[in-house]
């Protein structure tokens, strides 16, 4: 059997764990108070895309947003991990879009439902290439940014983050065991916004990594 490479997570199956409103900004821009505690949801392995496949908007969908975030790969399992050694269970880092279905994200919500059809379809994780730790010493203090069209529509620091990455190892360690090639989704900042069949999107963390992906409808 061939070793797997960590560099190519995303083709191991595991898991996708979300944070939602880890900034404050984005919290306010949606109307929902500043959680005291992580807010938590999943996407399945299948959610991923990559550069070179096209963002697919749900059939269901005609608000279908941007979140980006940045992503957390997990290099060695474990659970009810301590915040004081969370950082030696990282891996490395991607790019992420948690892309949202937001119109059906309001319909779960008001009728008190899980957001899985908003969050957790086919195509909804876009991730970029792997980015050894090294290369991000300080996950708390990157630049994200996001454009459509050339147009900037998110721009934030992971310094604005409610919940810092040690804490959030630590915290979903406690309720989900962590495995080897897990991806953690930190939470977007302020500026999401609806894309178009054609939108073209382009993403970055600072001049570390960037990405772009194109939004299609599917005919079936
Ligand atoms: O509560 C809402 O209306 C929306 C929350 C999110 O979509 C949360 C996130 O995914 C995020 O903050 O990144
Ligand atoms: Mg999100």
């Amino acid at each position: 059997m061939t070793a797997r490479n960590i560099s190519r997570f995303w083709e191991w199956g595991r898991k996708i764990i979300c944070v939602g409103r880890n900034y404050a900004d984005h919290a306010k821009e949606l109307k929902n108070a500043i959680p005291t505690e992580p807010v938590l949801f999943l996407k399945p392995p299948s959610a991923y895309v990559r550069e070179g496949s096209p963002i697919l908007v749900p059939l269901y969908s005609s608000n279908l947003h941007h979140e980006v975030e940045l992503g957390v790969v997990i290099g060695k399992g474990g659970t009810a991990i301590p915040q004081s050694t969370a950082m030696e269970h990282v891996a490395g880092y991607a790019l992420c879009l948690d892309m949202t279905a937001r119109d059906i994200q309001d319909e779960c919500k008001s009728k008190g439902l899980p957001w899985t059809l908003a969050k957790a379809f086919n195509t909804s994780c876009p991730v970029s290439d792997f980015i050894p730790k090294e290369r991000i010493p300080d996950p708390g203090n990157v630049k994200l940014w996001l454009k459509v069209n050339d147009q900037l529509r998110q721009s934030g620091c992971t310094s604005q983050m409610i919940f810092s990455v040690p804490y959030l190892i630590s915290y979903i360690s406690d309720f989900i065991s962590l495995e080897e090639g897990d991806l953690i989704l930190t939470g977007t900042p302020e500026g999401v916004s609806a894309v178009q069949e054609h939108d073209e999107l382009q993403a970055g963390i600072e001049d570390i990594v960037m990405m772009n992906f194109k939004v299609e409808r599917p005919d079936h």
